[in-house]
């Protein structure tokens, strides 16, 4: 899921008293987010001016159509995974097409974000604040939470002290799983359910006729999609395409309706600066969306609206004296964007890279919606270590999901 301040999935102070930690797994997220910081530190905003465009790092595009073919053989199979493979080794960032979402369930949810954030009124966006959850589910107004604490720290003296987002929060639950799920669900204190919370806040049929199950469809379908995904996962380490069945069975699920308003264009020598993908990258007049930061679960699949916004910090290379630089996620209507997320790193020994992302909205962008999807494994799965010879002897300690995930959270609420 995203790195919130506060997190989603349960009230810190609830889930603080219930768990114990490791110091190891202290000293990890301290090193993650000391990471975050001198990646920040070093980041060059816009790519030297005598660079070519075509040869700066962009996101690769993967047509996973084949994949789907029952009678597809390996090799096509094969291929996809190698060029997943090759995305994950260098930034862990790529968009997908022909990934078996209907046209009907994306626009379907996008259109519910947009109801979302305009039709209801304020007083209904109260009944359904994220306050009222200790699973941090519902609405979630722009300044109660902030992806990264550096952000909020900073506070007044920061440019970017404010992320405009707005979103809406909800978790897996089994009557969105098309599979029904196992009856097994847990949150990501290992507790179930029914004894963390009420769960999901949904606003009433009589509040936005329809919006449920238009949740449910795109939710549905995004789940299976990530569970297809995840096999292909296993493919490019190598392992057996079932590898990681197992433990995704009632598997972590978060998703959030975002929403990004406009920023108006501003006058440049009497004309205006306009939408532009990040072209025109004046730091001064952009206001952040979302802070930098990186996901922490297995992986992210992210739809949004043919809006730009979505920034990549690409890692140091010699292009830019090897320096990381912030580069816009490329708008390609119909895909997915797909980044590895940093459990998945973890559990890859570090093979799978995850990478920091940020959203920014620059004067005359116009407004965006997205809707993210964090897929984790069964929270109360143990997580040992990938088979050696896939990715090395192992640098971490055996954990479950759900455990690893709140120490992250906890990390940036307390
Ligand atoms: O809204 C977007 O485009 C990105 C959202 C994101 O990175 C997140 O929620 O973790
Ligand atoms: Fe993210």
């Amino acid at each position: 899921m995203a790195t919130l301040v506060m997190p989603p999935q349960s009230d810190p102070a609830t889930l603080a008293k219930r768990s114990t930690t490791t110091p190891s797994i202290l000293a990890e997220v301290a090193a993650s987010q000391e990471h975050l910081r001198s990646r920040l530190a070093g980041a060059l905003t816009k790519p030297p001016s005598n660079i070519p465009a075509d040869s700066l790092p962009s996101v690769p595009l993967i047509d996973i159509g084949a994949s789907f073919d029952p009678k597809a053989d390996s090799q096509a199979k094969n291929a996809i995974a190698q060029q997943i493979r090759q995305a994950c080794l260098t930034t862990g960032f790529f968009q997908i097409s022909n990934h078996g979402i209907s046209t009907e369930a994306m626009a379907g949810v996008l259109k519910q974000a947009e109801r979302f954030f305009h039709d209801l009124s304020p007083d209904q966006k109260e009944e359904l604040h994220v306050k009222h959850s200790p699973l941090f589910r519902g609405y979630e107004p722009h300044d109660f939470s902030y992806v990264n604490p550096d952000d909020k720290l900073n506070g007044h003296e920061h440019q970017h002290q404010h992320e405009t987002k707005e979103g809406f929060n909800w978790g897996y639950e089994a009557g969105l799983d098309p599979t029904g799920g196992d009856g097994e669900y847990v949150e990501l204190d290992g507790q179930s359910p029914a004894a963390t919370g009420p769960g999901n806040l949904w606003p009433s049929e009589e509040w936005l006729p329809g919006f449920y199950d238009a949740i449910k469809l795109y939710y549905g379908q995004v789940l299976q999609l990530a569970r297809h995904l995840f096999r292909l996962f296993a493919l490019s380490l190598a392992l057996e395409e079932a590898y990681f069945d197992k433990v995704t069975t009632h598997p972590g699920g978060i998703a959030r309706l975002l929403y990004y308003k406009s920023q108006p264009a501003v006058a440049v020598n009497g004309s205006t600066t306009a939408a532009d993908g990040g072209a025109a990258r004046d730091e001064g007049d952009a206001k952040l969306g979302l802070g930098a930061h990186t996901d922490y679960e297995c992986f992210t699949l992210l739809l949004s609206s043919s809006n730009p916004g979505l920034e990549i910090l690409f890692p140091p290379s010699p292009l830019t004296d090897d320096k990381p630089v912030w580069l816009p996620c490329p708008v390609r209507p119909g895909t997915l964007t797909v980044n590895v997320a940093d459990f998945l790193m973890r559990w890859t020994n570090g093979l799978y890279k995850s990478t920091i992302h940020r959203v920014v909205s620059r004067p005359g962008s116009g407004q965006r919606y997205s809707v993210p999807f964090f897929f984790s494994i069964n929270y109360d799965a143990d997580v040992e270590a990938l088979p050696e010879e896939v990715v090395g002897r192992s640098n971490y300690q055996p954990i479950k999901a759900g455990e690893y995930v709140l120490e992250r959270l906890r990390a940036t609420t307390m």
